[in-house]
């Protein structure tokens, strides 16, 4: 791609969420995502040697990126997702379409929330609701490559203005380029101002139509359900801009919004269509799990036969459970699924044993290599996802984290700051955290419901601080840990091996140098060969001379003998712990 790998690694991790290494594989949606970020076309083909995967691949997944031809397009609904700052009254607007607008005559009735939901509205047309409120989602999609929403409803409360997370969501669906109608919500209230958000708003370049900018306002009470149908046709004015269109006569297409296990049922999956019609008996494709369409169930459980592009549908027939955002393909067979979901889950297990190993010291070897023909520092890097109060607070927060350093001849470790936002800790900051090993920082916010189940599920550590110096000084500590991992106890010296004396039955005794502190029997020990720890043990045997000792202090000459290790080379230096 003529790109620098720096680029493309830095893209995928801060627009995609991807932590992957350039020696690592992504799979072919997000290389297709990435590609065309560059200013790539992609043009899918086959490659001779690639075992069948690539083969697969063009009969499934070149439609993933296919263009259907102009004729065969035909409109579709808008999808929506509604966000807006905390209690602004996203949910109960949400509630209050739903229980208002779809058809009391549906059978099954709205039991419960699957994910999203289809309105019809006055004038016959429909309008597809994704059910999980807010950004978080919204953008956790968006970094799984899957760009499910038309049109963003940003709710305001009328008595309460723009907020820190009106802002975050103005920005959020600008990012995506995603239009945005303005819900003015709380209309019903005393203290309500429209007129003052309408002013606030504009700060954001968002220009209500009143005041001939081109942005939708609806204003609504979500309470007393009032002024539903104008919003609703304020966001088909906005969508009849977009011209929405897709092609209903193909193998469908769509993203996963959410998945769960039911009952007789297994995996149940509510997948927005995007284009084509899906069958009952369709062969499909989510992520790394696959299936055989068993049965289809519209919004309100109702059992349909078909679903096509803007359509919510409950899918059944997973063999796995998918996760929400995944892609979902109708592939032409079996074994195509079966051959594309093996090598997505082959890559899985890959990307997932290399973070583990932690990218960079799963290289170390490598990396010491070419160290000691530069003399540069391996750099190793502790990534933080960082929530705080306000913006002043987060900002200088992160600039802080930035400037701490732990660093040794051999390692640099510093902090890297995915991001630093304000409020509570959400779901998507904890996907952040998940894919790239990161560290949870709260000061003075807390964690959502949501993003504490996720964090204690994905085994994400969150610290929460309300001293600046407690974030610095236990960051600093985790820095000092991730370069040199410590034993238990505390560090009383260390001794350099100068001259390793072989002695028949005794074995080796590596004569040392105290550097530092004191070395003293029965310590914890450590050996440590080029940043490396090679051995932990005890010290067994320290001798001055001939005769055992104690303890030696710095300055003086001692010949030790570890537990379970005789293989001593020059220049190995011996750490000593004590228990406290
Ligand atoms: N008076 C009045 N109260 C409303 C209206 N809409 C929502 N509320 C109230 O505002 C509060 C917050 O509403 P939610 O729908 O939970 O707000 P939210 O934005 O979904 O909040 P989070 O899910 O916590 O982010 C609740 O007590 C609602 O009853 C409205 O139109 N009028």
């Amino acid at each position: 791609m003529e790109a620098k790998p720096a680029e493309v690694v830095k893209y995928l991790m801060i627009n995609m969420g991807v932590m992957a290494t350039v020696t690592q594989s992504v799979d072919a949606e997000t290389a297709v995502v990435v590609a065309e970020a560059f200013g790539k076309k992609v043009v899918r083909g086959a490659l001779p040697d690639d075992d069948g995967v690539a083969a697969a691949g063009v009969a499934n997944m070149g439609n993933a990126i296919d263009e259907d031809p102009e004729e065969s397009l035909l409109p579709r609904p808008p999808v929506v997702t509604i966000m807006g700052h905390v209690d602004h009254g996203k949910t109960t607007l949400l509630d209050a379409i739903r229980s208002a607008k779809v058809a009391s005559g549906e059978a099954g009735g709205i039991t419960q929330s699957i994910g999203a939901y289809q309105v019809t509205t006055a004038s016959g047309q429909e309008v597809t609701f994704i059910d999980t409120p807010g950004h978080a989602a919204f953008s956790e999609m968006r970094a799984r490559g899957a760009n499910a929403t038309d049109v963003v409803v940003l709710v305001v409360a009328a008595d309460d203005g723009v907020k820190e997370q009106t802002k975050e969501c103005i920005a959020t669906a600008k990012l995506a380029s995603v239009p945005i109608v303005v819900a003015i919500n709380k209309m019903d209230k005393p203290g309500a101002d429209p007129a003052r958000v309408l002013n606030e708003l504009m700060n954001y370049q968002l220009l209500s139509t009143e005041f001939g900018g081109d942005v939708e306002v609806g204003k609504v009470s979500a309470k007393n359900k009032d002024g539903l149908d104008d919003l609703l046709d304020k966001i088909l004015l906005q969508a009849e801009v977009l011209e929405l269109k897709a092609n209903p006569n193909r193998a469908a297409q769509g993203v996963v919004i959410e998945a769960g296990m039911k009952q007789g049922l297994g995996t149940v999956a509510t997948t927005l269509i995007q284009r084509g019609t899906l069958k009952i008996g369709d062969i499909f494709v989510a992520g790394a799990s696959w299936g055989k369409v068993r049965l289809l169930m519209n919004h309100t459980g109702a059992r349909i036969t078909e679903a096509g592009p803007s359509t919510p549908v409950q899918v059944v027939g997973f063999d796995g459970v998918p996760g929400a955002g995944d892609v979902f393909t109708v592939v032409d067979k079996e074994e195509t699924a079966r051959t594309i979901t093996d090598s997505r889950r082959k890559l899985l297990r890959e990307n997932q044993a290399a973070q583990m190993q932690g990218d960079l010291k799963g290289n170390v070897e490598a990396i010491l290599s070419g160290m000691l023909e530069d003399g540069a520092k391996e750099k190793m890097e502790l990534p933080i996802v960082l929530r705080a109060d306000g913006p002043g607070s987060a900002e200088a927060l992160a600039s802080s984290l930035r400037e701490l350093v732990s660093e040794d001849e051999y390692f640099k470790v510093t902090c890297k700051v995915l991001t630093a936002g304000v409020g509570e800790v959400t779901k998507s900051d904890i996907a952040i955290a998940g894919v790239s090993n990161a560290y949870v920082v709260c000061f003075n916010v807390a964690a959502n419901h949501q993003a504490v189940e996720d964090a204690r599920r994905g085994d994400i550590e969150i610290g929460y601080y309300n001293v600046v110096y407690d974030v610095l000084d236990q960051v600093q500590e985790r820095l000092d840990r991730i370069r040199s991992p410590t034993p238990d106890g505390v560090y009383i010296g260390r001794a350099q091996v100068k001259v390793i004396f072989s002695i028949g039955k005794v074995g080796n005794i590596a004569g040392s140098e105290v550097l530092d502190g004191e070395v003293r029997r029965g310590s914890n020990v450590r050996i440590m060969r080029m940043g490396r720890v090679v051995h932990e043990g005890a010290l067994k045997v320290l001798k001055n001379v001939k005769a055992d000792v104690e303890a030696m202090v710095a300055g003086t000459e001692c010949g030790i003998q570890v537990s379970d290790f005789e293989d001593f080379q020059e220049g190995d230096f011996i750490e000593c712990y004590i228990d406290e």
